[in-house]
Parts: C-alpha cells; sequence; structure tokens
C-alpha cells in the first residue's frame, strides 16, 4: 500500500554528522516512513554483546551530529518493541544531547527484563528525536500574581 503523502510539510534542518567508523555509511539513521518522529540509532559493536539481567552497557552509535542551533536538541529514546518485549531501556531512561554537543552519540542500554539479550552488531537500538527547544531567563521574585492552580501538585486535582 503507498503511502499518503503530508498535506504539508516544513523544510527539514540539515545537520551535520560525522561517521566515526566507515562501515557506518551503510546503516546512516532514517526516518523509517514518511511520519515517523524519530531515526533509528544503530549499535556499533564488532560482535554480538550480551546484557545480563540488570546490567547497563554505554553501547556506541559511531555518529556525531552537531545541531548547532540553541532552539533545537536531540531525544535519545527507547524502541517500544526492544523495550517492551525484551526489557531493553536506557539507564539514564532518556537522553537529552544538547545543540552544541559535538561529540558519539552514545546510548546507555540497561536491561531491565530478567533474562539476558544480546545485541547485534549494528541492531537498531534506540531513537533519535529532534525537538524545538526555547531557553529561558530566570528573574527571581518574592510572590507570583495568584493562580487558580497554585502550589497545589501531585493529585490535588483529583480524579473525575
Ligand atoms: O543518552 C545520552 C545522553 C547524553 N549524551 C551526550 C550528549 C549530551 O549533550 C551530553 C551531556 O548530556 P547530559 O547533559 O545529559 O549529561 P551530564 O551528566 O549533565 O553531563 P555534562 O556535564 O557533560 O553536561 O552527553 C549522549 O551521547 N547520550
Ligand atoms: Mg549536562
Amino acid at each position: 500500500m503507498s503511502e499518503s503523502q503530508p498535506t504539508h510539510q516544513a523544510p527539514k534542518p540539515r545537520l551535520e554528522v560525522k561517521l566515526l567508523d566507515e562501515r557506518l555509511r551503510d546503516y546512516m539513521p532514517q526516518y523509517a516512513t514518511l511520519g515517523s518522529a524519530g531515526m533509528d540509532l544503530r549499535a556499533l559493536l564488532d560482535e554480538p554483546l550480551t546484557i545480563a539481567p540488570g546490567q547497563c552497557e554505554l553501547v556506541r552509535t559511531g555518529l556525531a551530529i552537531h545541531i548547532g542551533d540553541p532552539g533545537l536538541a536531540g531525544l535519545i529514546l527507547p524502541r517500544s518493541g526492544l523495550g517492551h518485549k525484551h526489557g531493553i531501556v536506557l539507564g539514564n531512561l532518556v537522553g537529552l544531547i544538547d545543540s552544541d554537543y559535538q561529540g558519539e552519540l552514545m546510548i546507555s542500554t540497561w536491561n531491565r527484563g530478567s533474562t539476558p539479550f544480546v545485541l547485534e552488531p549494528f541492531e537498531r537500538l534506540a531513537q533519535y528525536v529532534l525537538v524545538p527547544v526555547v531557553q529561558a531567563e530566570l528573574e527571581i521574585v518574592d510572590d507570583f500574581e495568584a493562580s487558580l492552580r497554585g502550589a497545589g501538585g501531585f493529585g490535588s486535582s483529583g480524579r473525575h
């Protein structure tokens, strides 16, 4: 079945990427479908890596992506299939990639499951999502203008 074209599409930011391993040329991150939010990141490994239950390994991607625009950031998120079926998620839960980071993207890979997981070389391990960011300035005040919620949180508004 052919995929429907999006009705409108903003121009895509072009990001500079360095391949820290030539093998990555054949495994460039891609959007799997026209509407995919993330590009899959692959594990740069020379041989399969067994991750024991509870173990966390920092896995190379072999990619350095310089975002360069402080109005953007990268997020590294787990893949739902690996996370749900195999317990393979991120040791830092979410990876936040600063726009001025020029180093290699690393994936903190945590086996939160109960069986060993064998990670294969170049397996799609996590996903990279580019998101808009707004930087704030903080201004110290003594009081806020009152809001309906005030300081209530953590379930204070109850269930409906
Ligand atoms: O999953 C991740 C998370 C972070 N990073 C890189 C990019 C990010 O810009 C940098 C710093 O990340 P963060 O600010 O979350 O870590 P930190 O512990 O605060 O280190 P730093 O003091 O270097 O900011 O590490 C990754 O490669 N993978
Ligand atoms: Mg930091």
